[in-house]
């Protein structure tokens, strides 16, 4: 037995997350650092719970002794409602994909956006970002757009099919970032939009293993551009072995997928694992196939 102060006990909350890489990721980091770390997968599909209750989860969750959670989609803006703080980051996107639980309280964080900058550092080091295309304008989309603002990107061009959706999305980004150019672009305007920038982004699911295919024509991609991608399942998606291939230089989706896990890592526990043993276990759990 031991009490919440002595070992760790963690939740992903979600549609369809039961094969989800995030849990292995944080348990094999506490096991590297000696923690006692039980992360489990609560998958609302499997327990026909609906994502309107996640407030009520929560609340059970701090009963049984959690220390914390992962909460992904549907529920990372329906969560808002249930914290007792938010941080800035997370309040200025819109969602929040860590809570923690201290003194009884529901803290919420965003590191899908602290993670994917950092993955943009680490696997694009030194690559010119001042103007971007990005295509998706969802909840991924909604925090590398951030991400992306936040690290000196000063003309971001944001393509969704969905145009209710680009639109709030750049107006929102307009507001926290007002001296950065942000517009909302049609597919249509894609090629034109590939010779003005300096590398683009794919936050669409177009290349996932159950959505297959590029999620634009790459004929006007140019190997000066850089190019990443937010799906790690395929980590080689497409869209990354075409730019490869072309020379570019790219980021793959398990760059953001260790971020968000690593910067949940630390908020969670206070440790700060090692990224590159993380992304390390990422490629070997993707191997096998898991
Ligand atoms: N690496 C990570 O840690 C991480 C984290 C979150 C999401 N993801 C991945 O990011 C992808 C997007 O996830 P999401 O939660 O934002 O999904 P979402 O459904 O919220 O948003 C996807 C958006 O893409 C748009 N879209 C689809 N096809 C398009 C196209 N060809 N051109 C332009 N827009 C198009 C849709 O209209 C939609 O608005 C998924 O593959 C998900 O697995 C990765
Ligand atoms: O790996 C996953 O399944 C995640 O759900 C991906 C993304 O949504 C993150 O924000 C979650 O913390 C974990």
């Amino acid at each position: 037995m031991s009490t919440r102060a002595e070992s760790y006990l963690v939740g992903l909350i979600g549609d369809g997350v039961m094969p989800s890489l995030t849990p292995p990721m944080h348990e094999r980091a506490a096991e590297v650092h000696g923690l006692r770390y039980l992360y489990r997968p609560i998958d609302l599909t499997e327990l026909e719970l609906p994502a309107s209750g996640i407030g009520e989860l929560l609340q059970a969750g701090a009963k049984l002794g959690f220390n914390a959670f992962n909460v992904t989609h549907p529920c990372k803006q329906l969560v808002l409602g249930h914290l007792d703080d938010i941080s800035p980051t997370a309040r200025a996107i819109g969602a929040v994909n860590t809570v923690v639980i201290q003194d009884g309280k529901f803290i919420g964080h965003n590191t899908d956006a602290s993670g994917f900058s950092r993955g943009l550092a680490e696997g694009l080091p030194g690559a010119r970002k001042k103007k971007v295309l990005q295509l998706g304008a969802g909840g991924a989309g909604a925090a590398v757009a951030y991400a992306l603002l936040a690290s000196g990107t000063e003309q971001l061009h944001i393509v969704d099919l969905d145009e209710d959706r680009v639109n709030h999305r750049v107006q929102e980004l307009r507001k926290n970032f007002p001296q950065a150019l942000v517009h909302a672009a049609t597919p249509a305007q894609v090629p034109q939009l590939l010779g003005e920038v300096d590398g683009l982004l794919n936050a669409t699911p177009i290349g996932m293993h159950h959505h297959p295919g590029l999620p634009l024509d790459i004929a006007a991609l140019e190997s000066r551009h850089w190019v990443a991608d937010c799906i790690y399942r395929p980590v080689d998606t497409e869209l990354i072995v075409a730019a490869r291939n072309l020379g570019c230089q790219v980021l793959d989706g398990g760059y953001m997928a260790v971020g968000q896990a690593v910067d949940a890592f630390e908020i969670i526990t206070g440790i700060r694992p090692e990224t590159q043993q993380v992304r390390g276990h990422l490629l070997e759990l993707l191997e096998k196939g898991l």
